[in-house]
């Protein structure tokens, strides 16, 4: 196929090759029927994120109407019909030709609500009913059957649903079905109730049943990072200290915690994005070459990386908070809720010792974007005196628009033997033309159907990630480190670009990268 060719191909089996929970199913096609449970059917990022996923997975042909069903589960009280209704406009979003209105209303038909609490054995009974009754309808093997269990929920509320799927909702696996369950972060507030909700979920299953979500690693660009870095020459002798000043990692958006601010105030950005998604980019970015490709390898290189980061000191920290955050009714007046961090990550090992991972992330800013951007180091016995144009960076644009680009010095075309800045751009929206990109969510729930836990985070990863962020989260939530005033719709406090600075970073003055336009 051509490089720009279709994004995925429509499949008949949902096989992962690589991976099937810790047994040897080889033997065993899946031939049962596929029920898709998504709890907390009601919610946000239900009708935002889950739903549209399972309906683009549908309409690429990678669920089929004769083997799956989707059950949505609730306490609110609505009909199938209501719940089809609620999620409709998010499956036609931006599009609007006749067939997709076809497979919107073929998708809906596969749909079936529950409605019942998270506690009571009535509500998983019933639900255990109807899944049992699609599984009969569709002659499929006891033992054969698969059930897949997306908690869309507040984590809060993950032991007694585990509880209650362990009681009243597995199937047998003895001919290839399975359980699994999808859960959503946060994972935990910190290491101990990180621990704490890890033990109770290990309790009831084994870690080959458990996926635990972090979208960011569904993102093409993110998906693209071991490819970039163990298949090709270019970068494997430059990725290292010798070649490397720093590296930064930022997410930004131009929004507030918008409807949001009750969880977030809880939370905060260094839980709701650097914990969690930077974290994990982080540890793509930094991690040696896995023995193979099998998630088990991945995920140890990754565990490595994390154990090696040295404690983080306060003074390589800068929180922000944006002036109208707390104007919000749900977050309170005096809250020291961080909604802007910029964090030094230093890892301790012979590749990155003395290059800072600098992690930011912010809400309420100037722009919204997320970059990888690696700043190589000045060139020796500069005979150009091109050290004024800036130094050589390779950026990973995550999105919008994403792309990858490298900063580099060129000769000024014409006559004087004069330099400038230029770049090599692979902007995906130029080169892959027509190619749709798929959503985070898309490949990450097919990823769980094919049983390929490769991109998701394992308890001992889990672990070290709250090991590295737990001794600064308690002393913001202790008040003894406060957040920064900045404006909505600024850069966040000047005293973040002070830290970049002192870490190492050299911006240049008078480049910036124009996406190209078709
Ligand atoms: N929304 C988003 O953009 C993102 C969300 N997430 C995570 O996904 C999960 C779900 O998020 P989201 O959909 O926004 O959450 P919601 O607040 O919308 O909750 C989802 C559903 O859970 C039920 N629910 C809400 N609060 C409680 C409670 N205290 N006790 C029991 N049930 C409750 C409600 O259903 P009912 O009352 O009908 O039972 C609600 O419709 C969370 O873990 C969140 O952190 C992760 C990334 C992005
Ligand atoms: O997990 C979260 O991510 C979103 C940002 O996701 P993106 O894919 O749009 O970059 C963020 O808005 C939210 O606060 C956070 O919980």
């Amino acid at each position: 196929m051509e490089s720009g060719g279709s994004s995925i191909e429509r499949r008949n089996t949902l096989r992962s090759d690589s991976f099937s929970d810790g047994k040897d199913f080889d033997n065993l096609p899946e031939t049962g029927c596929l029920s898709i449970i998504v709890l907390g059917a009601s919610g946000d990022l239900a009708k935002k994120k889950t739903f549209p996923a399972l309906f683009n997975l549908y309409r690429q042909g990678f669920l089929q109407s004769n083997e799956v069903h989707i059950f949505g589960y609730a306490r609110t009280k609505i009909s199938t019909d209501e719940l089809r209704d609620r999620i409709h406009k998010y499956l036609v979003h931006g599009k609007s030709d006749s067939e997709h209105s076809e497979d919107v209303s073929k998708f809906l038909q596969l749909l079936k609500y529950v409605s019942g609490s998270y506690d009571s054995v009535d509500g998983f009974r019933l639900l255990d009913k109807e899944i049992s009754e699609h599984e009969i309808s569709k002659n499929s093997l006891e033992g054969s059957s698969r059930r897949l269990f997306y908690l869309a929920l507040p984590p809060s509320v993950y032991p007694p649903v585990c509880k209650m799927i362990k009681h009243c909702c597995m199937n047998k696996s003895d001919l290839g079905g399975w359980t699994r369950i999808v859960v959503e972060k946060p994972f935990g507030k910190d290491l101990e109730s990180a621990e704490n909700l890890s033990t109770q979920l290990g309790n009831l299953f084994d870690e080959p049943q458990l996926y635990r979500i972090d979208h960011y690693l569904g993102k093409e660009l993110v998906q693209n990072l071991l490819v970039l870095r163990f298949a090709n020459r270019f970068f494997l002798p430059l990725w290292n200290r010798d070649n490397i000043d720093n590296i930064q990692i930022v997410f930004r958006e131009d929004f507030g915690t918008e409807g949001r601010g009750g969880y977030f105030d809880e939370y905060g950005i260094i839980r709701d994005i650097i914990q969690n998604h930077l974290l994990q980019v982080l540890c793509l970015v930094a991690m040696e070459k896995p023995v193979s490709l099998k998630p088990e390898h991945i995920r140890d290189e990754k565990v490595k990386v994390l154990q090696s980061v040295l404690p983080i000191k306060p003074e390589e920290v800068v929180l922000g908070q944006y002036d109208s955050y707390r104007d919000d009714p749900t977050v309170a007046d005096d809250s020291n809720t961080p909604t802007f961090a910029t964090v030094v990550l230093r890892i301790h090992n012979e590749r990155w010792e003395g290059v800072p991972f600098i992690l930011k992330a912010g809400k309420a800013l100037n722009s919204r974007k997320a970059e990888i951007r690696v700043q190589f180091k000045d060139v020796p016995g500069d005979i150009f005196r091109s050290k004024k144009q800036g130094r050589n960076e390779f950026v990973i644009r995550l999105q919008p628009s994403e792309a990858m680009y490298m900063k580099l010095t060129v000769k000024q075309p014409g006559l004087e033997m004069s330099t400038i800045q230029s770049e090599l751009d692979l902007s995906y929206g130029q080169r892959y033309q027509g190619v749709t990109i798929p959503e985070a969510y898309e490949r990450l729930i097919l990823d769980t159907i094919r049983g390929d836990q490769q991109h998701f985070v394992r308890r001992d990863e889990l672990r070290a990630a709250w090991e590295i962020f737990t001794p600064l989260l308690h002393k913001i939530d202790d008040g003894e480190l406060k957040p920064l005033p900045y404006k909505p719709g600024s850069r966040g406090p000047v005293e973040a670009d002070e830290l970049l600075a002192k870490a190492g970073y050299v911006q240049t003055h008078g480049y910036i990268w124009i996406p190209p336009t078709l």
